[in-house]
């Protein structure tokens, strides 16, 4: 992925991380050079000037390589993390159904894949650089020890050893800790987000649940910051013995020096070189350990990233789907069992169902009875435990999610609105004619919101959010906050847009709207539904009694089916409940009346 981000980039790197290996040895070996010249009182003019001239190109390099390989770095981060991240949300969308994103586990790892994912491998590439640099210095300095006694290097690496040992084992602690903290951190996320969101900022002030929530916030910070302290303390603990181990190691190295020197057995010249080495060696190999630590532990996190990258698909597709034809026969639920997870309890429970094509489906139920659930599987948002759905009489299963809901347009009761333009907003429904100004024109008109839209500011064009500034040609403009009606009939305008799919879906399409509007709505829909097949979910009957056939879920199974007149005369649930609308009207109506 980084050598896709910029090969010139990466030889870059590697050429300074080679050059900057090199400066400090270069420079202890010139200055004991110089310091040996002059302890002889040689005075070679050339000699001295090339050394000089040494130390003053060692001293550029020295101040700036760090700037360009910061620099490499951070661009080499930018490109990979672009890339990165593409590939992540690139396998988002290849999940079709919505099961992985209501898994909390797989929410986690998306969290860490989202954290890790964009900085790692160039941070990974960079830190094994790092540790190619280090070495280099490291066995540099090791061999230059070696040169002065056989045995120093060999104790050098010897003290090491343990802090390798330690530093690996923190790391590991540290990936481990991120997981574990995952479901911390995401609800504090969530509280976070809470306390700062346009909307439950209304309800948050209306219920006086801010400090609650606050309070709940920081338990879950403090919670992840009492882990991640004790794992610091413990960090501290080996860095201490660590640092002590080497101050003594490096006590002892330079007593034996100044001793060798005053014997004779060495000269200026090498305790310099010693001093230098040893200090070269501890620095290095401090950075060394720490670095090897940290790409160990960039590459447990990384490892987040790419098991999602190789995730299998959430919905399984043959590897040569069916063609999904235009709906000329029927769309058949054949003994449709589903529960959401195998913990959880059957929500639809063996349902037999057809719908002709053509013909409109009015759905009836209680509040959980399954409605919306029988809708999600209609549109392969997931697939069923056992039975099958079948459009034209193929099952689901064998068909391309996408390409089944190229076919559909839907409104769900859950709909979102979109901190964009209006026509911004309806043009979602088919971006391929998202910039048809008619097209947009017409849902909208279908919809009951073209006047609306008219009368806004700047038409199609006005913003609509609270958060957002038009920005463009419109500059600091603000946005306009519609009403949940209205931003109803956006979403409806936007479900028109596909108008012409072989399949509307509406569930509770008008449970916003005024009196009046949910008339029109009604009428352009009949109108719409003519010769289509439709789904109308609705708890207001008045809207769905004139489907072609009504049916009522209980508890996932269907209760009563018929039309309108004929479940009147069965006098079950849906005769109760038409009656208690019914007379709720009624009443209201003599009571306006008297
Ligand atoms: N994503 C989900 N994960 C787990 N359970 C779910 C999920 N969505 C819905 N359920 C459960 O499935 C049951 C049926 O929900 P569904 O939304 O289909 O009902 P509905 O008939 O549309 O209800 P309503 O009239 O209130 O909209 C409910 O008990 C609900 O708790």
């Amino acid at each position: 992925m980084t050598w896709q981000a910029g090969k010139w980039l990466i030889g870059l790197y590697l050429a300074s991380t080679i050059v900057s290996a090199m400066v400090p040895l270069t420079l202890a070996w010139v200055t004991k050079l110089l310091l040996d010249m002059l302890g002889r009182g040689e005075t070679d003019v050339d000699r001295a000037a090339i050394l000089g001239c040494a130390l003053g190109g060692i001293g550029l390099l020295t101040g700036l390589l760090p700037h360009v390989m910061v620099y490499v770095n951070k661009e080499t981060e930018r490109r990979v993390g672009l890339l990165a991240q593409n590939q992540l949300f690139l396998t988002t969308e290849r999940f079709v159904g919505l099961a992985r994103f209501e898994d909390p586990e797989f929410l986690d790892r998306l969290r860490l894949a989202l954290q890790s994912g964009g900085a790692t491998p160039g941070a990974v590439v960079a830190g094994v650089l790092s540790i190619v640099r280090t070495a280099v210095m490291v066995f540099g300095f090791l061999g230059s020890l070696l040169v002065l006694s056989p045995w120093m290097p060999i104790l050098v690496l010897a003290s090491a050893l343990p802090a390798l040992g330690a530093q690996l084992w923190l790391a590991k602690r540290r990936a481990a800790l991120q997981w574990e903290l995952g479901p911390v951190e995401r609800r504090e996320i969530f509280y976070r987000d809470l306390l700062t969101s346009v909307q439950a900022a209304k309800e948050i002030r209306l219920f006086g649940t801010g400090t609650h929530l606050r309070t709940r916030m920081l338990i879950e910070r403090r919670k992840a910051n009492h882990e991640t302290s004790r794992l610091d303390r413990r960090e501290l603990a080996v860095q201490a013995l660590t640092g002590c181990a080497t101050a003594l190691f490096a006590g002892g190295a330079l007593l034996w020096a100044v001793l060798a020197a005053a014997d004779g057995r060495i000269s200026i010249g090498d305790v310099s070189l010693l001093i230098s080495s040893i200090a070269g060696v501890q620095s290095a190999s401090v950075a060394l350990l720490r670095e090897i630590a940290q790409v160990h532990q960039k590459l447990l996190l990384f490892k987040h990233f790419l098991e999602i990258l190789d995730s299998e698909p959430d919905l399984p597709v043959p590897s040569n789907p069916a063609t999904v034809a235009p709906l000329s026969q029927e769309i058949e639920f054949r003994d449709v069992w589903f529960r959401y997870s195998a913990e959880q309890p059957w929500i639809l429970r063996g349902l037999n169902l057809v719908v002709p094509h053509g013909q409109t489906l009015g759905l009836i139920g209680r509040n959980g009875a399954g409605k919306s659930t029988l809708i999600k599987l209609l549109c392969r948002m997931y697939d069923p435990d056992r039975g099958s759905i079948r459009w034209n009489g193929v099952d689901l299963r064998k068909m391309e999610p996408t390409e089944l809901r190229e076919r559909i347009g839907a409104v769900f009761q859950d709909y979102m609105n979109y901190d964009l333009s209006a026509g911004e907003n309806i043009g979602l429904g088919d971006l391929s004619r998202s910039h048809d100004q008619q097209a947009l024109v017409a849902a909208a008109t279908s919809a009951g919101s073209h006047d609306l839209i008219s009368s806004l500011p700047h038409g199609y064009d006005t913003l609509l959010s609270r958060i957002f500034f038009a920005g463009g040609a419109l500059g600091n403009t603000r946005g306009v906050t519609l009403s949940g009606g209205q931003w109803q009939r956006i979403a409806l305008s936007r479900a028109y847009m596909r108008g012409s799919r072989d399949l509307l879906i509406l569930d509770e399409p008008s449970s916003g709207l005024d009196a009046e509007t949910e008339y029109e709505i009604h009428v352009g829909l009949r109108k719409h539904r003519r010769d289509r097949t439709s789904i109308l979910i609705s708890h207001r009957l008045g809207a769905v009694r004139d489907a072609d056939l009504l049916v009522v879920l209980e508890e996932g199974r269907i209760a009563e089916r018929g039309t309108h007149d004929e479940l009147i005369a069965l006098g079950g649930l849906y005769a109760r409940m038409f009656a208690i609308q019914a007379k709720g009207y009624r009443d209201e109506y003599s009571e306006v009346q008297q």
